[in-house]
């Protein structure tokens, strides 16, 4: 994370004011090297302990906050397009400065941020071939800013001043940051139900859930497998407190050690690309095992949660090569009514493949019903999931999905691994290693160095699966002698 202005005691003084509660014996903020400020144990922290409770009222969204009820229910339903509300909200508290309700949250939120969405042109192509390549959704944020934004922030120049910093398209990305990092979704009957005490709530209510802005609750990191904590919404006021969200020890937690809640522990690809940084821990011996030993080099770190997601498409265009002629026009045609049934069956057409022993029975199944005939007989006619049996067409197959991937990258693995020990030094046995948190957070290296090499760690990640898997497949194959009979033999 990039260097931040935080202003600890002007945090905390505001939240203990505006009526939030935290255990001052045990619970601090302080600052960890490379992922910002962080929650530090100040004492031995026992299991299910409380530890801060944060009001329903302190929660910074367009349910909280007043700017609704100053826009004409048109213009508020306008805005009714992935976080504009919220967006729009977080501009209008940020205007109002020190009237807001929020101004001491505000003030000590992050302006800069590691994200691709932020990275220029260039730096994004350090991300050709990953996951997250066309994932960053700059253009999209730009057209919601231009075309849902625009209009109302103009027709009300008493709320957002012609020409302030914080409606412009850079404040727009920057509010998008701050809520893509750090903010909880929550079922919206938590806010409806108190302004509308007399309509019932119906099941619909319930499930649809809302992205909010819970100060404090955002000052934690996570790593992979490391939370200690778990944010809990109050079923009612509890010991005093009204109702809102207690943050509770879910193990007991060392003196001086970071408090650590989860992101659910998703690959560093989507790691990057939700909060700009990456997991680089010590990989598990079990998973380090499956490695070609040249791709682990002499740096056995990285995200053992690293996954590689397949697109349906290109096993379509790997499964054509493969049937050789039997590829023709009928078998063309069958494809759209395969695929359609296999995503009315639940499952589906994107495959996430992850460092294992096992190869995903999923996408088996789904070249099976691709290849075989008598497999999409027996679906559409018995609505029966293909078998997950392995032959060598199949492993043709995935081997060719796994190879054209491989191709997308522009680096090769000695790239990667010369770019990520810049960061994120080798530990060598016996070296002394500063506070519980390295190898977790980059070392400080030049920012611009620093997006590349993070890089770098994500199609490490995903080359290391993805070679895995090539490797597994030419031991499986039996060189794949038959693979073109079997498919023959099957139909
Ligand atoms: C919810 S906030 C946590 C508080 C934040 N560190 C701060 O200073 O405000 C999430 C951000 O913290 C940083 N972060 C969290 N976990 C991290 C980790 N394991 N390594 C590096 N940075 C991390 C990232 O910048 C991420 O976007």
């Amino acid at each position: 994370m990039a260097a931040r202005s935080f202003d600890s005691e002007q945090f905390l003084s505001w939240f203990e004011d505006a009526g939030g509660w935290y255990d001052k014996r045990l619970i601090g903020l302080s600052p960890f090297m490379g992922m910002g400020y962080g929650a530090v144990a100040l004492d031995d922290i026992p299991v299910d302990s409380a530890l801060f409770h944060v009001p329903d009222k302190l929660v910074l969204s367009s349910y909280t906050s007043e700017l609704q009820s100053r826009l004409l229910p048109s213009e508020w339903d306008s805005l009714a397009h992935g976080w504009c509300q919220l967006i729009l909200t977080m501009m209008w508290e940020t205007i109002r400065g020190a009237d807001s309700p929020w101004h001491g949250y505000l003030v000590n939120l992050p302006s800069d941020f590691e994200t691709p969405m932020l990275w220029s042109e260039e730096e994004r192509t350090e991300l050709i071939g990953t996951d997250i390549e066309d994932r960053i959704g700059k253009e999209d944020a730009e057209a919601d800013h231009r075309k849902y934004l625009g209009p109302v922030i103009t027709a009300h120049p008493e709320l957002f001043p012609a020409g302030s910093s914080h409606t412009t398209l850079s404040a727009f990305h920057l509010q998008g940051s701050r809520i893509l990092s750090r903010s909880f979704t929550v079922p919206l009957s938590r806010f409806t139900r108190r302004h509308d005490a007399e309509s019932d709530i119906s099941d619909d209510d319930e499930e649809i859930q809302v992205a909010v802005m819970i100060p404090f609750a955002d000052m934690l990191n996570a790593a992979f497998e490391r939370d200690n904590v778990h944010l809990y919404a109050d079923e009612e006021s509890q010991n005093d407190h009204p109702e809102g969200f207690t943050m509770k020890s879910t193990k007991s937690i060392r003196k001086s050690t970071q408090i650590y809640n989860t992101y659910d522990s998703p690959p560093n690809s989507e790691l990057l690309r939700k909060y700009g940084h990456v997991d680089v821990l010590p990989l598990p011996s079990d998973l380090l095992k499956l490695l070609d030993p040249s791709d682990v080099g002499d740096w056995p770190y990285g995200n053992a949660g690293d996954e590689v997601l397949i697109d349906g498409n290109c096993v379509v265009e790997a499964v054509a090569v493969a049937l050789l002629d039997r590829a023709d026009e009928i078998w063309r045609q069958s494809i759209p009514k395969r695929v359609d049934w296999w995503l009315e069956e639940g499952q589906d057409d994107i495959f996430a493949l992850a460092l294992s022993r096992e190869l995903d029975t999923s996408l088996i199944a789904f070249v099976r019903l691709l290849s075989y005939d008598h497999e999409w007989l027996r679906a559409e006619k018995k609505g029966k999931l293909p078998s997950t049996e392995v032959d060598n067409f199949v492993l043709t197959v995935i081997d060719a999905v796994i190879r054209d991937r491989l191709a997308r990258y522009d680096h090769d693995v000695e790239v990667d691994l010369a770019l990520v020990k810049e960061a994120w030094p080798i530990v060598h046995p016996g070296d002394v290693i500063e506070a519980e948190n390295f190898p977790v957070g980059a070392t400080s290296i030049a920012a611009n160095r620093l997006r590349q090499c993070y890089a770098a760690v994500v199609r490490l990640g995903e080359k290391r699966i993805l070679k895995a898997i090539a490797h597994s497949i030419s031991i499986g194959n039996g060189n794949g002698k038959k693979r073109k009979a079997e498919a023959d033999d099957e139909q």
